[in-house]
């Protein structure tokens, strides 16, 4: 990051006022009888409902608004185990996007534990107050003993956004991308580098969805997840694959797609030039890229690109999923978020992008147009018919696979492309 750039983040986040977020409330409280309401005698009452039925804590407290984002700062943005304080400011900024994007209030949750059942024992203790649980940045292989602990033990949805979240943007964009390039998901052939959180949940949501297992070469630091190797974890020999094969370069010789949810700078010119005719390449690590879009498309002019930031076409970032997926799964009062309600956004957001895009979007990127093409494979963010495309399919899809503890609600309208 350049340094002007560096101060300008420093002073956004501490004037006028440290940090992004507050509390704000959201019940008059200025008499003697508001007073008494708010607090005793009269908050005894929705206390003995809550006794009596806890589901009534969806009725008279914020609970079914009320998301908790929590992480152990282990795997912040492609930042590494920066610590669970350090980590902060970026579960500050998801609190934002979920209120800015879907109105969805948040506590950010820090918490200080190494060994893994104590982190699971913390968020499952404190978690009864919330609609749903976000856990973010949290490195792998821990992240995945972690979610499937507090599925397990939790009535509220628990997702983790570095993989689901991730995995449905990409995915979302990944069609449309083939589409533009005129190749089927089940004949692509893809590489991933990085085979943690988001790796892991990215390629097996391309799986589900129709892509070749022996199509993909996952890469981790030390090179493909190949049968012959004896390092791999129970999660990445899922992906080993018989071959020759050794090093990125060798996966990229020839490669359709290419999946970056590593680190910076790790792809090179001649790997870019080796892959096949229109390469997609997702570049994705936070907040440097695996390569930088100038780079490559200056080695090749026929490449289809996507990063994880803001400041460059095709955004494929969790941003684009998080607020809108709990926003569906909270307004049906969900109990999990379930691969049913993930394939639902992918399409939403997929189907979205075929959509024209709105004049306040061109006004907001300072464009005179955008279509759907190789620089808008994904909808942008501020796209205000988000709201309309992801929480109700997401809302159907949980009703249709069980996990809604109530009906379509009676503020929504279907889903356009349903
Ligand atoms: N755009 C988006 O929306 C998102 C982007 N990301 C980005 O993806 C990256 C990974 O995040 P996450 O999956 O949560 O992190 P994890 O720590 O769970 O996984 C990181 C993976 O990247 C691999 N890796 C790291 N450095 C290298 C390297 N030098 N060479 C080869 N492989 C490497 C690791 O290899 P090994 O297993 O050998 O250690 C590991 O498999 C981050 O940069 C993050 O910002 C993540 C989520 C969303
Ligand atoms: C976007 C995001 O969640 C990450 O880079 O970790
Ligand atoms: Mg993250």
């Amino acid at each position: 990051m350049f340094d002007d750039l560096k101060k300008e983040s420093l002073d956004y986040h501490e004037f006028p006022t440290p940090g992004k977020i507050a509390t704000h409330v959201t019940k008059p409280c200025t008499t003697q009888q508001e007073l008494s309401m708010a607090y005793t005698p009269g908050v005894a009452e929705p206390v003995r409902a809550i006794e009596k039925n806890p589901d009534d804590a969806f009725r008279f407290t914020s609970k079914g608004n009320l998301v908790a984002v929590i992480t152990d700062g282990t795997a912040v943005l492609g930042l590494g185990n920066v610590g669970a304080l350090a980590g902060k400011p970026v579960m500050e900024g998801k609190a934002v996007l979920f209120k800015r994007f879907a109105d969805v209030d948040v506590y950010d949750i820090e918490v200080e534990a190494e060994k893994t059942e104590d982190f699971i024992n913390t968020v499952a203790r404190i978690a009864s107050g919330f609609g749903g649980i976000n856990l973010e940045d949290i490195a792998a292989p821990r992240c995945f003993e972690i979610e499937q602990a507090l599925i397990e033990k939790l009535d509220i949805p628990v997702f983790h956004d570095d993989q689901h979240g991730t995995a449905i943007i990409i995915c979302a964009g990944l069609l449309n991308a083939l589409e533009i390039k005129g190749k089927a998901l089940k004949d692509a052939r893809i590489v991933c580098l990085g085979a943690g959180a988001a790796g892991i949940a990215s390629m097996r949501l391309l799986k589900a969805l129709g892509a070749r297992a022996d199509n993909i070469f996952m890469v981790d630091r030390k090179g493909i997840l190949s049968t012959s190797r004896s390092n791999l974890n129970r999660y990445k020999q899922e992906f080993a694959v018989d071959t020759e094969r050794k090093t990125l370069a060798d996966a990229m010789r020839g490669a359709d797609v290419f999946i970056g949810v590593s680190g910076p700078g790790l792809v090179t010119e001649a790997m870019l030039a080796s892959m096949a005719d229109k390469p997609i390449v997702f570049a994705l690590s936070n907040p440097d890229p695996e390569i930088s879009p100038v780079l490559a498309h200056k080695v090749r002019d026929d490449i289809i690109m996507a990063t994880g930031r803001s400041d460059y076409p095709n955004q494929v970032n969790n941003v684009l999923g998080f607020p809108f997926i709990f926003r569906g799964a909270l307004d049906v009062r969900a109990r999990a978020i379930n691969d049913a309600m993930q394939i639902a956004a992918v399409e939403g957001l997929r189907a979205l992008t075929h959509e024209p895009v709105p004049a306040e979007i061109l006004e907001a990127y300072r464009k005179d147009h955008m279509e759907f093409g190789p620089d808008y494979i994904i909808p942008k963010p501020f796209d205000p018919r988000l709201m309309d495309f992801v929480p109700p399919a997401v809302a159907q899809a949980a009703i249709d696979s069980g996990v809604a503890r109530c009906g379509f609600p009676k503020h929504y309208k279907p889903a356009p492309h349903l």
